[in-house]
């Protein structure tokens, strides 16, 4: 059952749209990634999940309410891109005051602050945030969207420009929440997080969702999986002959592309089927397969090539 709904949401800043007719929704309990490139929409489309700001139009419902109603901002917690913390607060007192503000009991408050920050490994509870690394800020950013334990929550790229431990921390935390059942919108520019983490994706660019879907899907919707066929042999001369006498039926359904890589020579095709085409052209060209591998592109691979096809490239919207 989706927990947040998202119809042709929209944001215009004056003449310029940010935002453009997103639409999506999200299972209790998933991970949905956002990525995209810089200025891609994907700041101001969590901020229009969380209240933050005002869409233009469409709409936009977690648990069932608006954003930025109350009842729908206890079952939230936002982390923004950047979280200017109160410099002279220790952490705990810091995440007690807004504790506070969602009325949790003190002993529930005491209690959950210091295990959250227990799991977050965070040193130096009582110094002032003004005197604390990047990444304990960020760690007690983090703990402050958990303080009223929301049953969802929008992480605008929790790990950006940390270290290498940090970083791996606060994704395997993402994690243990998810695992723990809370629903988790998560924008980040790192697409190995993403692809490790994320249930479903969507790919915004130019305010724009262009690729939507679970890896699988907008891998599916991007080339998919290719095969690549070592032999000692050129067959596609063999292949081209093969074609042109019986019809399609007796090659590839799509194009070989050919390279030598090693001595040898690499023919990629984009179907199973294809696969064993090429061994019979190799075999009939006197040569033989020597190696058959699976090559499937990654999120990266897919991100570049949709993002420089533009809103054009559309998947599946
Ligand atoms: N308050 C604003 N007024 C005018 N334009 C804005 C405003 N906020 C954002 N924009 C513009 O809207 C577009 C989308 O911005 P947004 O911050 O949502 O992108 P993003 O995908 O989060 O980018 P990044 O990865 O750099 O954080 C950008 O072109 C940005 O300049």
């Amino acid at each position: 059952m989706a927990i947040l709904e998202v119809d042709g949401l929209r944001k215009e800043y004056g003449d310029f749209v940010a935002v453009e007719g997103s639409t999506f929704s999200i299972g209790r309990g998933e991970v949905f990634g956002v990525v995209g490139p810089n200025g891609a929409g994907k700041t101001t489309t969590l901020k229009m999940l969380a209240g933050l700001i005002e869409p233009s139009g469409g709409s936009a419902t977690v648990a069932g309410y608006a954003p930025g109603e109350p009842a729908m901002q206890r079952q939230l917690g936002f982390l923004p891109e950047e979280s200017p913390l109160y410099e002279e607060m220790t952490a705990v007192d810091y995440l007690t005051f807004f504790a506070d503000l969602y009325d949790v009991p003190s002993d529930v408050a005491r209690e959950r602050i210091h295990r959250t920050l227990d799991r977050l490994d965070l040193e130096h509870r009582d110094r002032r945030l003004g005197n604390v690394s990047k990444g304990m800020k960020r760690k007690v950013a983090i703990a402050r969207a958990l303080v009223n334990d929301p049953d969802v929550l929008i992480f605008d790229e929790p790990a950006s420009g940390l270290d290498p431990l940090t970083t791996n921390y606060i994704i395997e935390f993402t994690r243990e929440l998810s695992d723990e059942g809370k629903t988790i919108v998560f924008s980040a520019h790192n697409l190995f997080h993403v692809e490790s983490i994320c249930d479903r994706i969507a790919v915004m660019n130019d305010g724009r969702i262009v690729a939507r879907g679970t890896l699988e899907e907008i891998r599916d919707a991007h080339g998919g999986t290719e095969y690549h066929v070592y032999a000692t042999v050129d067959a596609s001369a063999a292949l081209d002959a093969g074609r042109d006498a019986v019809g399609s039926r007796s090659g590839p359904s799509r194009s070989v592309a050919v390279s030598r890589e090693n001595g040898r020579v690499r023919h990629v095709v984009p179907e199973m089927a294809d696969v064993e085409a090429i061994r019979e052209a190799v075999e009939a060209n006197g040569g033989r397969v020597t190696d058959i591998r699976t090559e499937t592109p990654s999120l990266e691979d897919i991100f570049l090539e949709i993002a420089s096809d533009g809103p054009d490239g559309e998947a599946k919207a």
